[in-house]
């Protein structure tokens, strides 16, 4: 793997000690949620915002306290907005939605153009309401449902590990499977490609190709990853991220480890995620029956070659693991200890904790299981409240997207 182009940028590993992180404190956005409408937005309910401001200002203040930076993706979206063709495009991907028609995209554009940098960027997020668009005209704007959306919000920005992730010292901008997140890659490219701290950063991925979402992608080791295959990210997302990683010499070994295509089950990480160099906190009922297909390739394949990649498999993915690690064994702390208590605290993301370091990450403080299973393994575990970050169905690791990792 390429020593970072930046030494202040990039990750190859889920433990290596967590420098800087992006977050997105939850705004507005939550404020849109309905029970009519928050099946569609990936909510399982509607959050008590404030509350869900709290726990999030308590999990940064974790972080922080730990020498993590912290930075915020509303910021950083403000900040991009100031620079013309970050501003564009982002307009551009608002509008870009068939349900509009002609009049109606050119009157919300016209609206976004001429918003101050800061309410342009509260507006990318949290959507605009039909009442909010004045002066909208045009058969769709008439026909529209008045409690629907001209730009729909964007709650599941507070899951920034899906939207780009960093493998090296370079970013791959996901392309998101669920309608209701497409649009939020666009802000993550915008900011990649346009905003001061990451300029002349390569990207690695983007939204047109097929589907992969960052929280199936485990930096397993440096050069080993394991991509997730199931609901959110596709067979053929994870051959193109092996293609790339491979011919820009990030990895040499992906592991893709299919997982049931259900909402509990939504990502990899939420499964399975790294507390040590050689151990990982994992759900048992899957632990035993989740295999891995092993990817490699015989030569260096360019970025968009069809040449056949080596695929061998497929083995259990502890054992599959341990080999592309070079360990001799990977070590699995079980969620739970009864089936009853393990699906409880899987459901509550029990195994999606945060590595801040080896041996330290943080974790939802409801999953006492499991948080004592960890400790009882030698892992550090900072807790954190999530009654209400966690009805987004995502815990501390789905809520990160570390840009900066030292290597483990
Ligand atoms: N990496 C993760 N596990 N992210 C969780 C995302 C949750 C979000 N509500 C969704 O359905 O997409």
């Amino acid at each position: 793997m390429t020593p970072g182009a930046s030494p202040s940028l990039g990750a190859t590993s889920e433990v290596g000690r967590l420098r800087t992180v992006v977050l997105h404190r939850p705004g507005a956005e939550l404020r849109r949620l309905t029970p009519r409408n928050n099946d569609q937005l990936l909510f399982d309910g509607v959050p008590w915002v404030a509350r869900a401001q709290e726990e999030h200002d308590a999990f940064a203040a974790a972080l922080t306290a730990r020498d993590v930076e912290v930075l915020y993706l509303g910021r950083l979206l403000a900040e991009v907005l100031e620079v013309p063709a970050a501003r564009e495009e982002l307009v551009a991907a608002a509008v870009d939605d068939p349900r509009l028609g002609a009049t109606l995209k050119r009157a919300t554009t016209a609206h976004l153009a001429g918003l101050a940098s800061d309410d342009l960027a509260a507006t990318l997020m949290a959507g605009l309401a039909h009442d909010e668009l004045r002066g909208g005209r045009g058969l769709a704007y008439e026909l529209m449902d008045r409690g629907d959306f001209v730009v729909p919000p964007l709650p599941n920005l507070l899951f920034t590990r899906d939207s780009s992730v960093w493998v090296g010292d370079q970013v791959a901008i996901t392309s998101l499977a669920m309608p209701a997140r497409h649009r939020e890659s666009s802000i993550t490219r915008a900011i990649a490609t346009h905003h001061p701290r990451f300029a002349g950063t390569g990207q690695l991925y983007d939204a047109s190709l097929e589907h992969l979402e960052g929280g199936d992608v485990l930096l397993l080791a440096r050069g080993v990853l394991a991509v997730g295959v199931g609901e959110r990210t596709t067979p053929g997302g994870a051959e193109r991220l092996a293609r790339r990683v491979f011919a820009r010499g990030l990895a040499h070994t992906v592991l893709v480890v299919p997982i049931a295509q259900e909402r509990a089950t939504m990502h990899l990480d939420t499964i399975a995620t790294m507390v040590d160099v050689d151990a990982m906190v994992m759900y048992p009922a899957v632990a035993d029956s989740l295999v891995a297909w092993t990817v490699t390739a015989e030569e260096t394949p360019d970025d968009d070659d069809t040449s056949d990649l080596v695929v061998r498999g497929p083995q259990p993915f502890v054992v599959a693991a341990a080999q592309a690690m070079g360990i001799d064994r990977l070590r699995v702390i079980d969620t739970g200890l009864d089936p009853v208590t393990a699906e409880r605290e899987q459901w509550d993301d029990g195994n999606n904790t945060l590595a801040l370091a080896p041996r330290l990450a943080v974790a939802y403080e409801r999953n006492t299981v499991t948080n004592a299973a960890l400790e009882a393994a030698g892992i550090e575990v900072v807790r954190i409240a999530g009654s209400e970050l966690g009805s987004g169905r995502g815990g501390p690791r789905c809520m990160s997207c570390p840009v900066w990792r030292d290597e483990s």
